[in-house]
């Protein structure tokens, strides 16, 4: 379970510029739950996901993650239990390295060993065979550099790297918002997939209303630094695009933006 309690979060403080952006934050998830969050631009998605990986502190308040405190708990760390796919294929993998380099990094995160220990060719066959199932002939290219790869066979890599050890949390950081239509259909059925088989704790940020709808077990909408819509279950299921985008509307109008 994942909880953010009691956060305040303030950017430039003590200057012309502060900005509160979050005062006395709350959310949590419970294990195994899709989070689709969505909201206007500037309402703190990614300011939320980067609390929980630690990539900015919080003023005030905790991170909890299964009952232990890691508020304090550097970023390195907190990466080795938290798989992260961002917007632009080009995060999150290494275009000078091959496709096997990348996969064997992923692969031994947790240990934090250097590129010669972990390329390992007894694994060979086991990326060879996590790749074959995603059907984008990505098998025959272990030995390809990342960086010459198309943004839709990066991203899918990413997604693989980010999921292939255990993790307690999947982070999606508008991860197929960069794609072409089709390519982000596919990425996103992958995400499912991968989501449901292993059960991941997974906070997906989008501003696609049917992906968020879809594919989420709960939609939160953010406005300002506040969650102003949580629906979860039948209650999510209940709700269609249309009303999510009159939602959002409507929060516009009356907070004037
Ligand atoms: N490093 C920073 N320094 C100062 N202000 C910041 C910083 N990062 C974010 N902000 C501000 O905090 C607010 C929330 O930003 P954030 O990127 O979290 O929103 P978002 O909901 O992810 O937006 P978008 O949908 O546009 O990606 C914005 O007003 C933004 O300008």
């Amino acid at each position: 379970m994942l909880e953010l309690s009691h956060i305040d979060k303030y950017y430039n403080p003590g200057s012309v510029n502060e900005m509160c952006l979050f005062q006395d934050f709350n959310l949590t998830i419970p294990d195994s739950q899709f989070v689709s969050v969505v909201g206007s631009n500037g309402s703190g998605k990614t300011s939320m996901l980067n609390l929980i990986c630690g990539s900015i502190s919080a003023d005030a308040g905790k991170v909890i993650v299964n009952g232990t405190d890691i508020t304090g708990q550097k970023e390195y760390m907190r990466h080795r239990k938290i798989g992260r796919v961002y917007q632009n294929p080009s995060a999150g993998t290494c275009p000078n390295m091959t496709v096997l380099e990348n996969m064997a990094v992923a692969d031994l995160k947790e240990k934090g060993y250097g590129l010669n220990r972990c390329v390992r060719k007894s694994r060979e066959n086991a990326y060879r065979e996590m790749l074959s199932g995603l059907g984008l002939g990505l098998e025959d290219k272990l030995e390809t550099k990342v960086g010459s790869l198309s943004g839709g066979q990066r991203q899918v890599l990413a997604l693989l790297m980010a999921t292939m050890t255990p993790i307690d949390f999947l982070i999606l950081d508008e991860h197929t918002a960069a794609l072409d239509p089709r390519t982000a259909e596919i990425v996103m059925k992958l995400t499912d997939q991968i989501v449901r088989e292993k059960k991941m704790t997974t906070v997906m940020v989008t501003h696609n209303l049917r992906y968020a709808l879809e594919y989420g077990d709960r939609i939160l909408m953010m406005h300002q630094g506040k969650i102003v819509l949580d629906k979860v279950g039948e209650e999510k299921n209940r709700l269609n695009t249309d009303e999510i985008m009159g939602i959002f509307n409507r929060i516009s109008v009356e907070c004037g933006n």
